[in-house]
């Protein structure tokens, strides 16, 4: 028995099987070629007696080549026809699966008349989280092995499975901890003979529920309302509907007809290029030419989180569960206690949600996890996440002390949303190893890190940073130092649009509303109900834009010689925080609810505050809220990318998606504009800056504008268009 890349004829003596590798790219079409030779080959070869197929490198296949659904010249086999083909074959076909079976691989595994799979492996439909459905007939085959319920489960979540899971659900018939390839070559060696019909799956009846319709029509609905209008779910749906209602071949034939639909749709592409931009932002650059191939991680090995807030608790959770021992440093024992306590609440409820993994997490020694005031004890940490408030002089003072504390090579990070990442780096005496980790509520949920080097920030520092995320199982994304970064920095013009619309006539849950039925998780007054409107406030304070500090004689609804609202600011003077108070842009059933009732009090606030300010209010359709707060995002995002604090528009995307509920089926805010058009975004941005001259933000961006003038070329092609990389990058 050989084993590698294609198919292989091999052994000596009356078992002959066949074995077929790929790497993780993707079954390419070589390898299905390969495969179906190898099949009709062993099929009228009368030694072969049965046929095994198994993956290569450890590896049973990560389903189809993604890159392959957009390719124009698409041609070859299907991997429909070949899992057709596996299944008919008159010999039994018997299924080795290692590390992964994905998607098309699944599918591959799905036509074998039997399934041996080793006790580490992982199998699943991800199709939909790429915008697609099983394709190759998994939407019909697997609700007959495994039933409806559980194949829905799996089709329309796109998650992954454990091999004890798959045994437990029936989808493999043997789950083994040894050599996987040759219990499957055992399993060979005693089915055949065997009738092979009842091992078909196509041949076999969807096992009947007792409410079949009115379980897939509350499916339906359920994903419905998950999806925020993702198409993929809900055509997965009526995918196994068909399965349930239809005879195998004509369930094909709809599966087909709902696969085109999808592929066509534009949700694929964006999902799939989401895909790989997540996957592009591994590769990072940064000044001088420093750069991630380049750039080796030092180990991570222990931490320290200063500060147990909010941050500081999700950041340990984070911590603990990536078995990286950590020290938690509160300023005295009474908030060290509440704290502490937080933190063991946190961590009680995740061990409940890993089950049996609970054991590794083993917080309760102090070897793994200790409470302290004393700073001491970071003598010898690999790595600092300070998560103070956001307190530039308290930041420093805790950066000075920690220069002088630690050990030379630790890695001394900022969980800061918008400070300046030199002016803490100052304060230190190695400002090489100081970076910004920009960490997202709740921390040990949220996928995004932001990475933000500084003027001296080494290599190292940055590629110790990312390491850092992959160990958090985290998106980091490595961008340049500015006010706000690259999340926060888009959000300001977002949040900005939404308060003027206000302004001028709209109400916020008409605003939300718009903005949530463009896919949004929340949308901007909700979300700044959840924040606490209490912390933007201060912000403003801080830079002197309300307060006592603004000079007297200062027009209302100015800054600086541009628009300014003081709407955000009057709601903090009237006690509305948000969901914290019970009152902000929407009213709470309590202090710290969280459901959101429009307020009739917010309706007379506005209506007085246009009323004092002479401005007569005008309907605002869906149309200007979408174009004015999503293109002043967009538009702020050319200005960064101009500016190299972000290495490209995959960067933008891959924050947006993963830390600002932007809907991953419409692939990121550049996606989204590359897929508007720019001559477009270009024109709507000019339109509404004319109406609104004292808006710098609908004002278009320098590289917006080139852009167009160079014909619109396509997203990937942007950064080639700048005139000189910025010194940044
Ligand atoms: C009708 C047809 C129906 C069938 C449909 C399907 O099968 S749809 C498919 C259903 N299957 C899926 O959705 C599975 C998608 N893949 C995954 O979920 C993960 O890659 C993983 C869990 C397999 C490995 O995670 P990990 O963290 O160990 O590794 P990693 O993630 O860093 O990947 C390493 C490299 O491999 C690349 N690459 C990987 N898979 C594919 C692919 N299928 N294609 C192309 N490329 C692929 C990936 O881009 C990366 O390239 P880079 O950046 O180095 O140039």
């Amino acid at each position: 028995m050989r084993r590698g890349r294609g198919l292989h004829a091999a052994g000596a003596g009356p078992e002959r099987y066949q074995g077929y590798g790929r790497g993780l790219r993707g079954i390419s079409l070589a390898v299905l070629q390969a495969l179906e030779d190898g099949l009709e080959k062993a099929d009228a070869d009368p030694s072969v007696k049965a046929v095994m197929i198994c993956g290569e490198n450890g590896k049973f296949s990560a389903g189809a080549d993604i890159r392959g659904f957009s390719s124009p010249n698409r041609q070859g086999p299907s991997l429909a026809a070949l899992v057709s083909l596996i299944e008919s074959s008159k010999k039994p076909v018997v299924a080795a699966i290692e590390g992964i079976a994905l998607g098309g691989g699944l599918e591959v595994a799905l036509g074998c008349h039997y399934r041996v799979a080793h006790v580490k492996a992982r199998m699943g439909l991800p199709e939909v989280t790429l915008g697609l459905l099983p394709g190759a007939e998994g939407t019909q085959r697997l609700p007959r092995l495994i039933g409806v319920p559980a194949a829905l489960d799996m089709i329309t979540t796109g998650k992954h499975i454990s091999a004890h899971e798959a045994l437990k659900l029936g989808l493999v018939d043997e789950v083994v901890e040894a050599n996987t390839v040759e219990a499957a070559m055992h399993l060979a060696n005693q089915v055949i003979g065997q009738p092979l019909g009842p091992r078909r799956l196509s041949l076999r009846p969807v096992p009947p529920l007792p409410d079949t319709d009115g379980f897939l029509r509350a499916a339906r609905l359920r994903v419905r309302e998950r999806a925020r209008g993702c198409l993929a779910p809900e055509l997965c749906v009526q995918a196994v509907r068909a399965a349930t209602e239809l005879p195998f071949s004509a369930g094909v034939r709809r599966e087909r007809e709902l696969f085109v639909e999808l592929l066509s749709s534009g949700q694929a592409r964006a999902l799939q290029y989401a895909f790989f931009a997540e996957r592009a932002v591994r590769r990072w650059s940064a000044p001088g030419g420093a750069a991630s191939h380049g750039a080796a991680p030092r180990p991570l090995r222990s931490a320290a989180v200063i500060g147990l807030g909010t941050m500081g608790r999700g950041i340990v959770t984070c911590l603990v569960k990536a078995n990286i021992p950590v020290v938690a440093l509160e300023q005295n024992l009474e908030y060290l206690n509440v704290g502490r306590k937080a933190v063991m609440l946190l961590l009680e409820r995740e061990a409940k949600k890993m089950e049996q993994d609970a054991q590794a997490l083993d917080f309760h020694n102090p070897a793994r996890l200790q409470f302290t005031v004393d700073f001491d004890l970071l003598r010898d940490v690999d790595l600092v996440i300070e998560a103070v408030f956001e307190d530039m002089a308290l930041k420093k003072e805790i950066f000075h002390k920690l220069s002088r504390i630690c050990k030379p090579e630790a890695l001394l990070c900022t969980n800061t949303s918008a400070l300046d990442i030199d002016e803490i780096a100052s304060a230190t005496s190695r400002p090489e190893q100081v970076i910004g980790t920009h960490f997202f509520s709740p921390a040990h949920v949220m996928r995004l890190l932001e990475i933000i080097y500084g003027r001296h920030t080494s290599p190292t520092a940055i590629a110790t940073a990312m390491q850092l995320a992959r160990a958090l199982r985290k998106v980091g994304v490595v961008v340049g130092n500015c006010f706000g970064f690259v999340g926060n920095r888009m959000m300001f013009p977002y949040v900005e649009q939404a308060v003027f619309l206000l302004e001028e006539g709209s109400r916020p849950e008409e605003v939300d509303q718009v903005l949530e039925d463009f896919g949004f998780k929340i949308g901007p007054f909700r979300m700044s109900d959840l924040a606490g409107l209490d912390v933007g406030w201060r912000s403003r304070q801080g830079q002197g834009l309300t307060g006592p500090s603004v000079p007297a004689g200062t027009p209302a609804r100015q800054r600086l010689g541009r628009r300014y609202s003081p709407l955000p600011d009057l709601l903090c003077e009237s006690g509305r925080f948000g969901q914290k108070s019970g009152t902000g842009w929407y009213r709470y059933e309590r202090a710290g609810g969280r459901t959101a009732t429009p307020d009739p009090g917010v309706h007379s606030l506005l209506a007085q505050y246009r009323h004092t300010h002479g401005i007569r209010p005008r309907h605002i359709d869906q149309e200007e809220i979408l174009e004015r707060c999503l293109f002043a995002l967009i538009n702020e995002g050319f200005a960064i990318l101009a500016e190299g604090i972000a290495a490209g528009p995959e960067h933008l995307d891959v924050i947006y998606i993963n830390g600002y509920g932007w809907p991953r089926h419409r692939g990121g805010p550049m996606f989204y504009a590359a897929t508007v058009g720019l001559p477009r975004v270009l024109a709507r941005l000019q339109h509404h800056s004319q109406a609104h001259p004292d808006v710098p933000g609908l004002r278009p961006s320098a590289f917006l504008e080139k852009l167009v003038a160079m014909g619109n070329p396509p997203l990937k092609e942007w950064m080639s268009y700048l005139s000189q990389q910025s010194p940044r990058l």
